[in-house]
C-alpha cells in the first residue's frame, strides 16, 4: 500500500507492550500512508491503538513498548533506524510535531509560556532572541491568542488557550507533518469547533501534512482527506473521506457510521455496536472483529484478512468483501 506523493509510509508496523504479566498486542501489521499536504484521519474506539500509533511516529513510546516488525518511512528514511540523538536533533518538532490530548498537560508548570516557546526554538535553531520572539508573537497572534499570555504560567490559561499554545508550539519550527492526538477531547463543544477550524485553516494555508486522531467520526469528515478505521490494533479500512462515508465496505466501518449522529438526518436512530472491544492481551484469533461481526464465517475465526484493494485508494481487510455481503 503506497502512494506516489506520500510523506509518511507506515508498513506492517507491529508493536506490543510488555507489562509485568501481560503482552498487549496494541498495533498489529498496520500499513497506512500520509500524502504531502493532506490530512489522514484515524478513527476507532477507545483502546484501538490510535495513540500508540501516534507515539510511534513521534518516537515517544514508553520503554514497555517494543516494535516487533515493520517500518515508518518519513521522507524516504526509516525513522525506526534512527537513534534518539539524530531523531531529536533533525526530526522531532523540526519536521514532525505533535499536538497531544489536552489532558496530557504537556506544558511545564514552572515556566512562563514565552520561555517554553523560546526554549523549543533555541534547542534547534541558532537565531537571535529578538528574531525568535518576533516569530513567537506572530504565531501566538495567528492562533488567536492575545500576546499577554506569553507572560503567563500554564495554570493561568484555560484548556482551549493551552491547546492553542500547543498548536503554536507544533508550528514553531515549520514542520512538514503534524500529529494531532485527540486535540480537542475534553474541551467544550464550542471551543472544540473553534480549535478544529483553526487547525484546518492552518493546515491548508501552510500545506501541512497531518495525522488527526479521534474517536469521533463526525469530526473527521470536516478535517480529513483520507481516513483509516482502526479496530483492536489493526486497520480494517483505509480510503478517501468519500469512500469511507459514502461507500464503506467493512462491517465495522458501517456499524461505526451508524453510531454517529448525522446533522442532515436527525430522525435516524443511533445504533450502538453490540459486544465489547477485545482485550488486546488476549485478542481473538483470525479477524479481531469476528466476535462482534454480523457476517462472520468460519474463515474469519481462523485467519487474519489482508487488505484488499477495492478502489484506487480504498483498502478493506475483510473476507466477506466481494462475497456479495459487504
Ligand atoms: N504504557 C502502556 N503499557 C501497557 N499497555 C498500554 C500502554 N499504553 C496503552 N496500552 C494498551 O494498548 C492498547 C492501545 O491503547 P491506545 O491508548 O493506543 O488506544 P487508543 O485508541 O489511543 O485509546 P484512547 O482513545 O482511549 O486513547 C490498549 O489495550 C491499552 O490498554
Amino acid at each position: 500500500m503506497q502512494a506516489d506523493n506520500a510523506l509518511l509510509n507506515i508498513n506492517n508496523l507491529t508493536l506490543h507492550y510488555y507489562t509485568k504479566n501481560l503482552e498487549i498486542s496494541a498495533v498489529d501489521d498496520v500499513s497506512i500512508y500520509v500524502e504531502k499536504g493532506k490530512v489522514l484521519g484515524i478513527a476507532g474506539e477507545s483502546g484501538s491503538g490510535k495513540s500508540t500509533l501516534a507515539k510511534a511516529i513521534f518516537k515517544i513510546l514508553p520503554s514497555s513498548a517494543k516494535i516487533l516488525k515493520g517500518e515508518i518511512i518519513f521522507d524516504g528514511k526509516n525513522i525506526l533506524d534512527m537513534d534518539e540523538k539524530t531523531f531529536s536533533k533533525e526530526i522531532r518538532w523540526k519536521r514532525i510535531s505533535y499536538i497531544p490530548q489536552v489532558s496530557m498537560n504537556s506544558l511545564d508548570p514552572v515556566y512562563k509560556i514565552k520561555y517554553q516557546l523560546l526554549e523549543t526554538i533555541f534547542v534547534h535553531e541558532d537565531i537571535s532572541r529578538a528574531e525568535a520572539l518576533e516569530r513567537i508573537e506572530k504565531l501566538i497572534t495567528s492562533v488567536g491568542l492575545p500576546l499577554e499570555i506569553l507572560n503567563k504560567y500554564p495554570h493561568e490559561l484555560s484548556g482551549g488557550q493551552k491547546q492553542r499554545v500547543m498548536i503554536a508550539m507544533a508550528l514553531l519550527l515549520n514542520p512538514d507533518l503534524v500529529i494531532a492526538d485527540e486535540p480537542t477531547t475534553a474541551l467544550d463543544v464550542i471551543i472544540q469547533a473553534q480549535i478544529i477550524s483553526l487547525l484546518k485553516n492552518i493546515q491548508q494555508e501552510k500545506k501541512l501534512s497531518m495525522v488527526f486522531i479521534t474517536h469521533d467520526l463526525s469530526l473527521l469528515a470536516q478535517v480529513s482527506d483520507m481516513i483509516a478505521i482502526m479496530y483492536a490494533g489493526r486497520i480494517v479500512e483505509f480510503g478517501s473521506v468519500e469512500d469511507i462515508y459514502y461507500n464503506p465496505k467493512h462491517p465495522y466501518t458501517k456499524l461505526l457510521l451508524k453510531s454517529v449522529p448525522n446533522i442532515k438526518d436527525r430522525k435516524r436512530k443511533l445504533e450502538s455496536i453490540p459486544g465489547e472491544v477485545p482485550d488486546l492481551a488476549n485478542p481473538p484469533k483470525g479477524c479481531r472483529f469476528h466476535p462482534r461481526c454480523p457476517l462472520a464465517q468460519d474463515i474469519c475465526r481462523k485467519e487474519n484478512p489482508s487488505p484488499i484493494r477495492v478502489g484506487p485508494n480504498h483498502y478493506v481487510s475483510c473476507f466477506m468483501v466481494g462475497e456479495g455481503n459487504a
